[in-house]
């Protein structure tokens, strides 16, 4: 691959935040490579605004390294800000002005000629689709819009590097598979993106790469794929069967299981042969007399692995400890 490529737009070393002595980011490595999209992946509470905030310049690193484009984000944070996009987690967009008024007025915060604020803003209207939009007052949009004039707004200035934190949360399915096309032709388009999430189906859909976070800590890091094939392999077979029967079932056909997880009263076995390993499995319950209450075999996930990983959900809804 060329230097180009591989040109690092975000360089975090040893990278530690702590608010009053709680330590949020206990030393991070990680980099984004440019014409990348790198996804920080983690539940709640697990660090991510955190890391993103610092990237940003919002907030200052604790100790460790941090550098955006080359630069010290704390001795050049003023030059790099301009060449970056940010979409906080929370809409702050101003409420009583029109959409098209609030990127005008964002495009002032950087120094931009009028007439270029005006082709720029019409622009980003028709790029995110809000050109039908552009004289309604921000306060009347549903949530979907707004975070398009969210993430449009972070557009103004072309960044090279947009950053995203939870870019879709909130959002019905319909508004978040906009969000992401537009996000998948910035990507085209050669911008460099950073976003958090907790979505699985965002990570797989936008991510060349993903950085697992959990508890400030990078926990794994690698494409969706390797993830996958490191950690749980390609399928997930899921038996419901009484725990103390786990070891007698699968006594012989250890070398086919890459890892087992409980879920409830569920044992799931991440394996690379499900048929094969299902089939024994069959036969071994029928040797024994055990009674299988439920099985099925699918394809493994993201939430398989951060499952592996971590002992508990991403999902919000069933998240906490599963074991
Ligand atoms: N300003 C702050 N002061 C004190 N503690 C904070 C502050 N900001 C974040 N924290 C704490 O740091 C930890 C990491 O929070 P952070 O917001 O970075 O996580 P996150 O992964 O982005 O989660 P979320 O998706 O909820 O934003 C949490 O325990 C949080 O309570």
């Amino acid at each position: 691959m060329s230097d180009k490529v591989r040109e690092k737009v975000v360089y975090a070393r040893y990278l530690v935040k702590s608010y009053d002595g709680f330590e949020a980011v206990k030393g991070v490595n990680m980099e984004v490579y440019r014409g990348n999209c790198l996804g920080l992946l983690g539940p709640n509470g697990a660090g991510k605004t955190s890391i993103v905030k610092m990237i940003c310049g919002f907030s200052p690193v604790t100790s460790g390294k941090l550098e955006v484009f080359g630069e010290n984000i704390m001795s050049r944070g003023r030059s790099i800000k301009g060449r970056i996009g940010v979409v906080p987690q929370e809409d702050n967009l101003d409420q009583e002005l029109t959409v098209r008024q609030n990127l005008i007025v964002y495009a002032s915060y950087f120094r931009m000629k009028k007439a270029l604020a005006l082709k720029r803003s019409d622009e980003i209207l028709e790029f995110m689709d809000l050109t039908e939009k552009s004289r309604e007052v921000v306060d009347n949009l549903s949530g979907g819009l707004k975070r398009r004039l969210t993430i449009g707004r972070a557009l103004i200035n072309n960044p090279e590097l947009l950053i995203l934190d939870e870019p879709t949360t909130g959002l019905d399915p319909y508004a978040r598979h906009l969000v992401w096309q537009r996000l998948r032709k910035l990507k085209e388009a050669g911008t460099t993106i950073l976003l958090t999430t907790h979505y699985l189906e965002e990570a797989e859909q936008l991510c060349d790469m993903l950085v697992v976070i959990y508890r400030g800590k990078v926990l794994e890091q690698g494409t969706p794929q390797e993830l996958v094939d490191r950690h749980v392999g390609q399928e997930v077979l899921e038996l419901g069967i009484a725990s103390e029967h786990y070891d007698s079932l699968l006594n012989g056909c250890e070398e086919m299981v890459k890892g087992s997880q409980t879920l409830g009263d569920d044992v799931l076995l991440f394996t690379n042969h499900g048929r094969e390993l299902s089939r024994l499995v069959s036969q071994k319950a029928a040797e024994l007399g055990l009674t299988i209450n439920y099985r099925r075999l699918r394809a493994s996930n993201l939430e398989d692995v951060f499952l592996k990983l971590t002992g508990e959900s991403l999902d919000e809804e069933s998240s906490g400890n599963l074991q």
